[in-house]
C-alpha cells in the first residue's frame, strides 16, 4: 500500500508552554467546555486531560508502514522545535512543576495495514491541559507557515503575551461558529451499516467454525451502524456527554474520531508503561442494582471460564510484546470487575519499567514506538494475531465490504520526549458529515461463543455514543 505521508516534510515547530487559568474561567470543571466547534483535538478522562485548538501542522499516512513514518516525522517536527525554542521555556524544565508535555500532538492510527483510510498526528496550535488540578496552555507554530515565516526570519519567536491575544481571538472565532444547540440532535435514524446484524450473526458463526476447527483460539469481529440526523450532529454536545457520563473512560477525539474508551494500550510517562487490558463483557441492562449487581457481575464473569480465557488471552498478548522493553512488568493474577454506565468488564491493570529510561530520560522506545509494538492485541484482534487478522480480513471485509478504518486502532497523544497515552478506539464512531455518524463495535469470540450473545453485546457496546447522540435508550443508572 502506498504511503502518501512519507514525503512530507515536517513542520519547523516552537512552542511556549506555562502555567495558565482555563480560558473560560472555569478552573477545574471547564475543559470539556473548550469543546464548542467539532473541531477540536481531545483526551479527557474524570474531568483532567488536554483540548486542543486550531491546527499547527498535520501527517497524514496509511499502510504497514504508518506508525514508523509518522514516528520519523514526528521526530523531525520535535527535533526542530528542540532547537527553535531552545531559549524559551520548555514545559521539559522540571522544577516548573509542569506536565512534560510541549510539544505535543494527538494521534489515530488505522486498525488494519490494509485500510486506505488516513492515520493522522494533528499538532494543534494550542493545547489547554489540566492535570492533578493544575492548567497550563502550549502554544504550538510552524515557523514556516506563512503567517510567520518573515517575522521568524528575524528570529520571532512564540510566546506568553501574543499567545494569550491569538488564543482569545481563535476562541472568539469559535464562539461564532458555534452551532450547536446544546442539546441532542432532532429526527435521529439508526440503522444497520456494512455489516448488518443479520451477516454479523453469520460471520460469528463461521468465526466459531474456524476457531472449533483449529484454525485459531480467538477472533475479534466488529460490526458497524449508522446514525442519521436531520438536525446537524452537535459533536461538542456529544463528547461533553462523554465526559460526564463515562468518567472513568477516555473521551478521545481526533479528526472526526470520537467516543470513549475504557481500554488503555499503553500510557508512558517517563520510564514507566502502564496499560488496561479489558475483555471480558457483561451487560448490565436488566442486571440486579448496586451490590446485587456487583456480585452478579463477580459471578458472571471471573467465574465463567469462556469469559476468563478471553480476558487473558488479551493479557498475554500485551504483556508478551512489552515484556522485552521492560527491566519489570506486573500484571496480576486475577483479574478485577470494572464498572461501566453500560457494561462490566474483566480488566486488568498492567504496570511496567522501561529499559533504557532513568527517572524521565528515556534512550529506549517511547508511547509511539511501543503502541506500534503493542497494536492490535488480542482485545480487538485475536490469537494467533496474523491468523486472527487475516480472518477478520476475509469475514469482515472480503465477504462484506467493512473496513474498521480508525476504529479499535490506537487513540491518543504523544509529546517531544516520547511520552504519551494510546487507547483502544473503541465505542466510538466516525462523524462522515454534518448529519451521518458511523458507529463500531466488536466481541472476542472464542469456542463458546453464540452468535445471538455477541450480537447483542455489540448492542450494549454501542449504547454509550447512541445515548450521547441522544437516541431514547435505556441507561442502566450507575452504582
Ligand atoms: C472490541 C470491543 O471491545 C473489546 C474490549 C473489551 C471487551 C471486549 C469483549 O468482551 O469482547 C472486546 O475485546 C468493542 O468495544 O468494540
Amino acid at each position: 500500500m502506498s504511503n502518501p505521508g512519507s514525503a512530507a516534510p515536517a513542520p519547523r515547530l516552537a512552542s511556549c508552554t506555562y502555567a495558565a487559568p482555563l480560558p473560560n474561567g472555569t478552573d477545574g470543571a471547564g475543559l470539556a467546555d473548550l469543546l464548542t466547534t467539532g473541531s477540536e483535538s481531545a483526551w479527557i478522562r474524570d474531568g483532567e486531560g488536554m483540548v486542543g485548538l486550531g491546527t499547527a501542522a498535520r501527517y497524514g499516512t496509511t499502510g504497514p508502514g504508518r506508525f514508523e513514518s509518522a514516528r520519523r516525522w514526528w521526530m523531525a517536527a520535535t527535533e526542530a522545535e528542540a532547537a527553535e525554542s531552545a531559549g524559551a521555556r520548555r514545559s521539559t524544565v522540571p522544577d516548573d512543576g509542569l506536565p512534560r508535555r510541549s510539544p505535543l500532538a494527538f494521534a489515530a492510527f488505522a486498525f488494519s495495514d490494509d485500510s486506505p483510510v488516513e492515520s493522522v498526528l494533528l499538532v494543534p496550535e494550542f493545547v489547554v491541559g489540566l492535570a492533578h488540578g493544575r492548567s497550563w496552555l502550549t502554544w504550538q507554530v510552524d515557523l514556516d507557515a506563512p503567517e510567520y515565516a518573515e517575522r521568524a526570519a528575524a528570529g520571532w519567536r512564540p510566546g506568553r503575551a501574543e499567545a494569550e491575544q491569538r488564543l482569545a481571538g481563535l476562541l472568539a472565532e469559535a464562539a461564532g461558529r458555534e452551532s450547536g444547540s446544546g442539546t441532542p440532535a432532532h429526527g435521529l435514524e439508526l440503522s444497520d451499516g456494512t455489516l448488518s446484524q443479520e451477516g454479523y450473526r453469520a460471520a460469528v458463526a463461521r468465526g466459531v467454525q474456524q476457531i472449533e476447527a483449529g484454525a485459531l483460539t480467538k477472533l475479534v469481529l466488529a460490526r458497524d451502524a449508522v446514525v442519521r440526523s436531520t438536525d446537524p450532529v452537535d459533536v461538542p454536545h456529544v463528547l461533553r456527554t462523554l465526559t460526564v457520563q463515562y468518567r472513568d473512560c477516555w473521551t478521545y477525539a481526533v479528526g472526526g474520531l470520537i467516543g470513549s474508551t475504557p481500554e488503555m494500550l499503553v500510557k508512558v510517562d517517563g520510564d514507566t508503561a502502564r496499560a488496561r487490558v479489558l475483555a471480558g463483557t457483561l451487560d448490565r441492562d436488566g442486571a440486579p442494582e448496586g451490590a446485587a449487581g456487583s456480585d452478579y457481575a463477580g459471578q458472571m464473569l471471573s467465574e465463567n471460564p469462556k469469559q476468563r480465557h478471553e480476558h487473558q488471552l488479551a493479557v498475554d498478548s500485551l504483556t508478551e510484546r512489552l515484556e522485552p522493553f521492560t527491566t519489570s512488568l506486573d500484571a496480576p493474577d486475577e483479574p478485577f470487575v470494572l464498572e461501566l454506565p453500560n457494561v462490566w468488564h474483566l480488566a486488568t491493570d498492567v504496570t511496567a519499567r522501561l529499559v533504557g529510561a532513568q527517572g524521565t530520560r528515556r534512550t529506549g522506545p517511547g508511547a509511539l514506538a511501543l503502541t506500534e509494538v503493542l497494536h492490535p492485541t488480542a482485545a480487538v484482534c485475536g490469537t494467533p494475531r496474523e491468523e486472527a487478522a487475516a480472518l477478520i480480513g476475509e469475514l469482515e471485509s472480503a465477504d462484506h465490504g467493512l473496513d474498521r478504518g480508525l476504529f479499535a486502532g490506537p487513540v491518543g497523544w504523544l509529546d517531544g520526549n516520547g511520552n504519551g497515552e494510546f487507547g483502544i478506539a473503541l465505542r466510538g464512531a466516525v462523524v462522515e458529515d454534518a448529519h451521518t455518524v458511523r458507529l463500531y463495535a466488536g466481541c472476542g469470540i472464542v469456542a463458546a461463543s453464540d452468535p445471538e450473545s455477541e450480537l447483542a453485546e455489540t448492542h450494549a457496546k454501542m449504547r454509550p455514543m447512541l445515548q450521547a447522540l441522544g437516541l431514547d435508550l435505556k441507561l442502566a443508572p450507575r452504582a
